[in-house]
C-alpha cells in the first residue's frame, strides 16, 4: 500500500540548563497524546533551517538559533512515511507556549525516557545521547 510521505524539520532545542524542549501532541488523530520534538512540514522553497525556525515560532512562540544537523530518520508508520531532519538548536528568547499542542516541557536527558514518543523518535533520542556524551 502506498502511504503519504511527509518531510519534516525537527528541532532539539536546548536551554542554558541543558534541558530539551518537548511537546505533547493533541489527543485526537494518529500518534495523538505522544510527546515529540517540535517541528513540521517543509514548505516549497524553504530550507530545513528556515522551516524549523518558522515552525518553532508558530507552534511555541519562541526564537531559536538553528544549529548543526544531528540526524535524519526515515520511518514508515502504517499510515504515513516520514523523513525527520533533526537539527540541534539553541533557545534565544520567549517563554514556550502550547499554541498548537497540548503541553510543552523542558526536560533533562535523564528524564526523557519517562515520556512516550512515536517509534521513530527512539533513534533521535539515541543520537542526542551519543552527541551529549562526546561533548561532556
Ligand atoms: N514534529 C515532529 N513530528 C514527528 C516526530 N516524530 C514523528 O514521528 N513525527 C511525525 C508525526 C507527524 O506525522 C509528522 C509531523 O508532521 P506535522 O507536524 O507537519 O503534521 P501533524 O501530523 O502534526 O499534523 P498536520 O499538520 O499534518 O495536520 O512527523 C517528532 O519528534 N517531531
Ligand atoms: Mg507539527
Amino acid at each position: 500500500m502506498i502511504v503519504p510521505h511527509k518531510i519534516i524539520g525537527v528541532a532539539v532545542v536546548w536551554n542554558d540548563q541543558k534541558q530539551i524542549l518537548i511537546d505533547r501532541r493533541r489527543p485526537e488523530g494518529k500518534l495523538g497524546g505522544l510527546w515529540e520534538f517540535p517541528g513540521g512540514k517543509i514548505e516549497p522553497g524553504e530550507t530545513v533551517e528556515e522551516c524549523i525556525r518558522r515552525e518553532i515560532k508558530e507552534e511555541l512562540g519562541i526564537e531559536i538559533d538553528v544549529g548543526e544537523h544531528l540526524i535524519t530518520i526515515d520511518y514508515t508508520y502504517p499510515h504515513l512515511q516520514v523523513t525527520l531532519t533533526v537539527h540541534l538548536c539553541k533557545h534565544l528568547s520567549g517563554e514556550p507556549m502550547p499554541i498548537e499542542c497540548d503541553e510543552v516541557l523542558w526536560v533533562s536527558l535523564n528524564e526523557i525516557e519517562q515520556y512516550s514518543f512515536p517509534t521513530a523518535n527512539t533513534q533521535i533520542i539515541a543520537a542526542i545521547k551519543r552527541y551529549s556524551q562526546t561533548r561532556s
